[in-house]
């Protein structure tokens, strides 16, 4: 099979879809690599250490889209992308469709075999290919609040961590899964007080034994999300249903009851975005907005910032079933391996993750009617 591995192209991503290693890992297994020149710069890899690990450099994203039966992306398509798709292709990369409707339709028309990092499930539960960058997302989410608190960025001016005889800053965080529990853990060392609200009575059982009930547990639910939003110095988006549009639980007039100069941080915005007042989402250049005198941050890439360490935790998890696919075909592949399976958002025109469909209010189809 061809892999081919275009630059990424969102505001200040610097993550590639794969090191020398994974090119090594192809190319043994009989595999050839197309990496569009300079993709890897961002991360400190150069086109000579892909050549040397046996890939081919191509000058442009069209190259390689046109010569790949496979691409391997990070982010989810651009619209100036969307037109090197081919038929039959295999897209494998984050996706987040249900905010994305018209990536959805290009997908669909071209029928591409769209299979997203994000909603590969293993049967615990968990999200193998979004653990690690939820892991990052979540300890960035509190040092990039720890800097928007400061009253130069516009912030109260406020030192999470306090000093003896001034009381430490307030940090709410909703959603405690692996942005949340990150998140916890950071704010937790630098002296903050964390409160959690998760809807999960287990997942608040365990978060109270991991932090040794360090941290508040608080069952969500509106009420008890207006009271601690209230209270806020920093708050941190992190909920999630796979695959679905995020869930808004923060309304407009929860906002407006937050201290002038505290922060929001919606780590939940490449799923759409849990607070109302996050009307659009926002980058690494430009990453704040202030509404009702509150900081909101909505980066979709948070990631994309520190990718010395990003990319090479991603692309851990990403290269096997990237090998599935390119030793088995993807059909064989999503056959055996179930977590795979959920992976696949698209194919054949159609969509095969029931919340991505529903998010779009499109026809849903089994990924089995497909398979037969
Ligand atoms: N902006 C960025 O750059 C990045 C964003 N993310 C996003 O962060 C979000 C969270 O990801 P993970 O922590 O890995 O997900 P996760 O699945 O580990 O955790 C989500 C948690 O939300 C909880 N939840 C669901 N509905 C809730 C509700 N109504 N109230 C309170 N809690 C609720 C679940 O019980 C679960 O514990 C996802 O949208 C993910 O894509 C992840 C990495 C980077
Ligand atoms: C998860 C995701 O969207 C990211 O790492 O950018």
């Amino acid at each position: 099979m061809i892999i081919g591995v275009p630059k990424e192209i969102k505001n200040n991503e610097n993550r590639v879809a794969i090191t020398p290693a994974g090119v090594e890992a192809l190319v043994s297994a009989g595999h050839k690599v197309v990496i569009e020149n300079n993709a890897g710069l961002g991360s400190g890899i150069t086109n000579e250490e892909y050549i040397k690990a046996g890939a081919e450099i191509l000058d442009t994203p069209a190259e390689v889209f046109a010569a790949a039966d496979m691409i391997m992306k990070v982010k989810e398509p651009l619209p100036s992308e969307y037109p090197l798709f081919k038929e039959g292709q295999i897209l494998f990369t984050y996706l987040h469709l249900a905010p994305e409707p018209e990536l959805t339709r290009a997908l669909m028309e071209k029928k591409v075999v769209g299979i997203a990092y994000e909603t590969i499930q293993l049967p615990n539960g968990s999200l193998p290919l979004l653990t690690p960058m939820s892991e990052v997302a979540g300890r960035m989410a509190v040092q990039i609040g720890a800097r928007f608190l400061e009253k130069p960025q516009g912030g109260r001016g406020m030192l999470l961590g306090g000093v003896p005889g001034v009381p430490p800053a307030e940090v709410v965080i909703i959603g405690g899964g692996v942005v949340g529990t990150n998140a916890a853990k950071m704010a937790m060392g630098m002296g903050a007080h964390v409160t959690i609200l998760d809807k999960s009575a287990d997942r608040l059982k365990y978060l109270d034994d991991i932090f040794f009930g360090r941290i508040t547990t608080v069952m969500s639910n509106s009420y008890n999300i207006a009271e601690a939003v209230k209270k806020a110095d920093l708050l941190i988006g992190s909920v999630l249903i796979p695959g679905a549009r995020a869930p808004k639980l923060v309304t407009e007039e929860m906002v407006k009851s937050m201290k002038p100069g505290s922060v929001i941080v919606d780590v939940a915005i490449d799923q759409g975005g849990s607070i109302e007042t996050i009307d659009r989402v926002t980058t690494h250049q430009d990453p704040v907005f202030v509404k009702h005198g509150v900081v909101h941050y909505a980066v979709a890439n948070m990631p994309g910032a520190v990718p010395r360490t990003s990319t090479f935790a991603l692309t851990n998890v990403t290269l096997p079933y990237a090998l599935a696919l390119a030793n088995k075909g993807w059909e064989r592949a999503v056959r055996e391996d179930r977590a795979l399976a959920l992976g696949v958002n698209v194919l054949d025109g159609k969509v095969t993750y029931k919340a991505v469909a529903d998010s779009l209010g499109l026809p849903y189809t089994p990924l089995e009617e497909i398979l037969g």
